[in-house]
């Protein structure tokens, strides 16, 4: 299990690849899964957004989990955190307790989106996973959950047995700013622009979706920070800023499916609807990006 002060460096928020058929293409998950470890990677974040949570089953979602559990006895253990958030608390309870029981190290547990519940609610459905015995990690996306948390909410969610840090997605650095000056529990970056900012700031690391490509670029730079190495780190990601900038200009995961599937990493593009592919125009962009 996932403990508080491990939460920190780069944690990948693995594509799910999927055969042309729509099915689940676990070989590739677990050869790609792999691949990431191999390249330094301190955790693995299953059925996360850019994993296309929305449109697994959850059933499929123990089958990813047994896949990266597998992919991990010929590479290197590391922690696995695996999404279980939705908007009903007795569905998230649901999926978080299969979690615990399937192996995952963590959950992920994002704020209820579209319902729109009041911070009260909010804070209730966090208190109710407290008896589950899985780490939980907050995950803060208001642009796509639809409910902007107060920072007194934050705050009493954190303080929580269970609660083990956040993933701060909320677009600002005022957030994790303001916990680090506080000493709250570790924040990592789950905003991929903001991610230089935020290791300034006090990020412990971060849950990025870019670092699905270049992620051994992600690894130094974040190693660089934290030997205090500023300038090599800013300089590596003011080179990575073109290529993150290009990942999130068309819906994600899409545009990192095409280029992962160009660097042969995994076998096919394919989405399940409603994401569909890129355009031509911008895999005429990443084509021409440096990326490795
Ligand atoms: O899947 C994730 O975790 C992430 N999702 C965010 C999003 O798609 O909005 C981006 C972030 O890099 C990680």
């Amino acid at each position: 299990m996932l403990k508080s002060h491990e939460l920190r460096g780069i944690f990948v928020p693995i594509v799910t690849p999927f055969e042309a058929n729509g099915e689940l293409d676990l070989e590739s998950f677990g050869t790609f899964a792999q691949h990431l470890i191999t390249e330094g990677i301190h955790g693995l974040v299953v059925n996360g957004t850019t994993g296309e949570s929305p449109a697994i089953e959850s059933n499929e979602v123990l089958m990813l989990l047994a896949a990266a559990r597998k992919a991990m006895e010929s590479t290197r253990r590391i922690p696995i955190v695996l999404g279980t958030g939705t908007n009903s608390t007795a569905s998230t309870l649901k999926r978080t307790e299969q979690a615990g029981l399937h192996g995952a190290d963590a959950a992920l547990v994002v704020v209820p989106y579209y319902n729109r519940p009041s911070q009260q609610g909010i804070i209730e459905h966090f208190r109710s996973l407290a008896d589950v015995g899985l780490p939980v990690i907050l995950y803060d996306i208001p642009h796509r959950t639809g409910v902007v948390l107060e920072l007194d909410t934050v705050r009493t969610i954190m303080e929580m047995d269970h609660m083990i840090g956040l993933k701060d997605s909320t677009g600002s650095i005022k957030l994790v700013t303001e916990l680090s000056r506080i000493g709250s529990k570790p924040v990592l970056c789950g905003d991929d622009e903001l991610f230089y900012a935020s290791l300034c700031c006090g990020a412990q690391g971060g849950m990025l979706a870019s670092a699905n490509v270049a992620t051994n670029r992600f690894v130094r730079l974040y190693q660089h920070q934290m030997e205090d190495q500023t300038q090599e780190a800013r300089h590596m990601f003011d080179d990575l800023l073109p290529l993150i900038r290009l990942l999130f200009t068309e819906p994600n995961p899409a545009p990192l499916k095409w280029l992962l599937a160009q660097q042969q990493q995994i076998k096919s593009d394919e989405l399940r609807l409603p994401m569909t592919r890129i355009s031509s125009q911008l895999q005429q962009q990443l084509a021409s990006i440096q990326v490795r």
